[in-house]
């Protein structure tokens, strides 16, 4: 797929954005702080319709601002032509597309497929689970909707159980009610996750290949909390645990403390990866995404690059361009103009206002 235009009204610090994007090329050049990373949110934000800072809605609006506004022509590789607008106020959001209210996320989530390669992706590897977790979610869910069900399922029936403990445990009924809903979607989600790493890790194998075409293997595994295979399993593992979690207060196991571990020649990348070794493996665990999203949904995504190829040696940010796949529409930031940006349309990002360089 591909932007051809992009407009939005008081998104964080950009009070009126009005631009056409031209070919498949597009660099946001400026200083800091001038607004770069939050052009390309908002265009981030039309994939699972979440910013990929993580951010709140109530942040994304212009300070003092009621709300924001997002439009988006895209060409697309199935709908053709499209319209996409958002509206965020801080109670909620509202989506359109070709004139149709989205009221379901399912049916809107993955179907503009973009993948953001991110100067704050060096944390992936040696940050919390939780953000691993959160992007597997995020990559796995935009696929495919019964994933989507079984994670929102997941997470509501350990939340009514964690409020139960909380309360002190004694309504044995409704926990063990709980424990089993939470179950059955467990299994689905853990049997989901172990299928879409191992085609992920096949994708990252290749990608890190092209990257770096040393002596160097690059892995994926999965990393589940629980060895529970079957939802009875799971079930009496849970009951096993309630003593213990009543005391904590909260589930200790589950699909919530999942992890993933990314391999270097074998050995986990996050103790034995050099600064440049991790760097390379989470560009490549992108492009890997880029390749599932292509696989799965037939669309070619559009890849955000913030700040991330300035980062690489002159090599490597050739081999990057070598890698990319179907030709993808990039729209990259940074303060200076790369060598290699030549022939690119390049916007130049001033306080908050984006225009198009002459
Ligand atoms: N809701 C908001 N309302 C107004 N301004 C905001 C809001 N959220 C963030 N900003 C401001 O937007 C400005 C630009 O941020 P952005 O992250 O886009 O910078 P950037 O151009 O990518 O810079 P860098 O090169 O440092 O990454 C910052 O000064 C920030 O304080």
């Amino acid at each position: 797929m591909r932007f051809a235009a992009v407009t939005l009204q008081d998104f964080r610090n950009l009070p009126l954005a009005e631009v056409a994007l031209v070919g498949r090329r597009t660099f946001l050049l400026g200083s800091n702080a001038q607004g770069k990373t939050n052009f390309l949110e908002a265009m981030g934000y039309v994939t699972a319709l979440r910013s990929f800072r993580a951010a709140e809605t109530r942040a994304l609006i212009g300070v003092g601002r009621p709300q924001a506004g997002m439009a988006f022509g895209i060409e697309h590789e199935t709908f053709g032509a499209s319209r996409v607008t958002i509206t965020l106020r801080p109670d909620g959001r509202e989506v359109m597309w070709e004139q149709g209210k989205v009221t379901r996320l399912g049916d809107f989530l993955g179907r503009f497929p973009t993948v953001v390669f991110s100067s704050q992706d060096n944390q992936f590897l040696r940050g919390a689970p939780a953000l691993r977790r959160r992007w597997l979610d995020l990559t796995l869910a935009a696929m495919d909707p019964a994933y989507l069900i079984a994670l929102q399922s997941c997470t509501r029936a350990l939340a009514e159980r964690n409020l139960l403990l909380k309360q002190g445990g004694r309504d044995t009924g409704a926990i063990e009610a709980f424990e089993h809903e939470l179950a059955a979607h467990a299994v689905t989600l853990v049997a989901k996750r172990a299928a879409g790493i191992a085609e992920l890790g096949e994708a990252f194998r290749a990608a890190h290949a092209r990257l770096v075409p040393d002596s160097e293997t690059a892995g994926l595994i999965y990393a589940p909390d629980s060895a529970a295979a079957t939802r009875e399993a799971f079930a009496a593992l849970l009951a096993k645990n309630r003593p213990r979690d009543t005391l904590l207060k909260s589930t200790e196991h589950g699909p919530h403390r999942d992890d993933i571990e990314l391999l270097l020649n074998g050995r986990p990348a996050r103790q034995f990866a050099s600064e440049g070794q991790q760097r390379c493996l989470v560009i490549a665990l992108r492009l890997a995404q880029a390749a599932y999203f292509k696989a799965k949904g037939g669309v070619t995504p559009v890849l955000l690059c913030d700040d991330v190829l300035g980062e690489l040696d002159p090599m490597r940010r050739e081999r990057f361009w070598a890698s990319l796949e179907h030709d993808p529409q990039v729209v990259a930031t940074g303060t200076s103009l790369p060598a290699d940006a030549a022939g690119w349309q390049v916007l130049r990002v001033e306080g908050g206002a984006v225009m198009a360089e002459v």
